[in-house]
């Protein structure tokens, strides 16, 4: 099926700025939540899932139709948790009625990077609401953080993404933790969790063990003891293709800003038409719109 962006009539950045604005006041009323964690990553997370059910072998899932509060993906085990994240934002829905949720969604992860210090992340607008229910993709399409790098290869090969990319946006989890009520994973990987940077790769190039408690397998630092990673982030390092990018990005913040915001702005997209030569909106941070 195609799915085709079509822009809210009469809508323009604008529009979409004062969104990006309402959402980014409602983070800063909230930086305590989560002990500290904020709302960062919760967003990051709602705008990922809600768009890495994509498949490019048949054009199927991904952020169009705003499919996930539709069975069978509303109870994707992989979901579990980001009611935080919808609930979040379904007060803009009733604000700007207009707005569809596929672009709620997304927007809301934009908003979280930038305003997280992290790099301009280029959205377009023009997702739509839609029920039927063969537009809900089948639950499976998105990653069991308990597998290896072959997997994880796989998957994002399946979004259309290469080692690079793949390697690219897993750096966003440098934001936000893990909540054993959830996903069944528990801690935060380093001491801060709610600014966009590179920490995520140098912390992971240090030395990592098998954490030793009841919990799903995960890893422990080996300094302190105190922080965490996934199976499918220790396979980042463990894959030579994958561990020449950790390295790159480890090194050079410049060049992972550069590569995250490319690829975050496709999946942000995939499975949306849009027409030739349509520009993307870059907005402004709070920061640089105080006079
Ligand atoms: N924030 C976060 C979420 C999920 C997985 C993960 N690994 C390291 C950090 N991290």
């Amino acid at each position: 099926i195609i799915k085709n962006a079509q822009i809210p009539e009469g809508k323009g950045i604008q529009d979409y700025q004062s969104v990006y604005n309402a959402i980014a006041s409602k983070i800063e009323e909230h930086l305590d939540f989560d002990k500290g964690a904020g709302y960062y990553g919760q967003l990051v997370r709602l705008s990922w899932h809600t768009s890495g059910t994509y498949s490019k072998y048949d054009n199927t899932g991904g952020s169009y139709a705003g499919t996930m509060v539709y069975a069978p993906e509303s109870s994707d085990g992989e979901n579990a948790g980001l009611a935080v994240g919808r609930d979040f934002l379904v007060e803009f829905k009733d604000k700007f009625p207009w707005i569809s949720r596929g672009d709620l969604w997304t927007l809301g992860g934009v908003v979280a990077v930038q305003e997280a210090g992290g790099p301009k992340v280029p959205w377009r607008p023009g997702r739509t609401d839609l029920y039927d229910a063969a537009s809900v993709p089948a639950n499976g399409r998105l990653p069991d953080a308990s597998r290896d790098g072959k997997y994880v290869r796989d998957l994002f090969k399946r979004m259309g993404f290469n080692d690079r990319e793949t390697v690219a946006l897993i750096g966003a989890h440098c934001l936000g933790q893990c909540h054993t009520y959830n996903s069944g994973f528990d801690g935060a990987w380093g001491p801060q969790f709610n600014r966009f940077t590179n920490d995520f790769y140098v912390r992971l190039l240090g030395g990592w063990h098998v954490r030793k408690w009841d919990g799903k397998k995960q890893y422990q630092d080996d300094e302190t003891n105190t922080f965490m990673m996934l199976p499918t982030d220790i396979a980042l390092k463990e894959e030579s293709y994958f561990l020449k990018y950790v390295k790159e990005y480890a090194k050079d913040e410049e060049l992972f800003f550069k590569d995250f915001a490319k690829a975050y702005s496709t999946l942000l997209e995939l499975g949306v038409s849009y027409p030739r030569g349509s520009k993307p909106f870059i907005f402004k941070t709070v920061e640089e719109q105080e006079d």
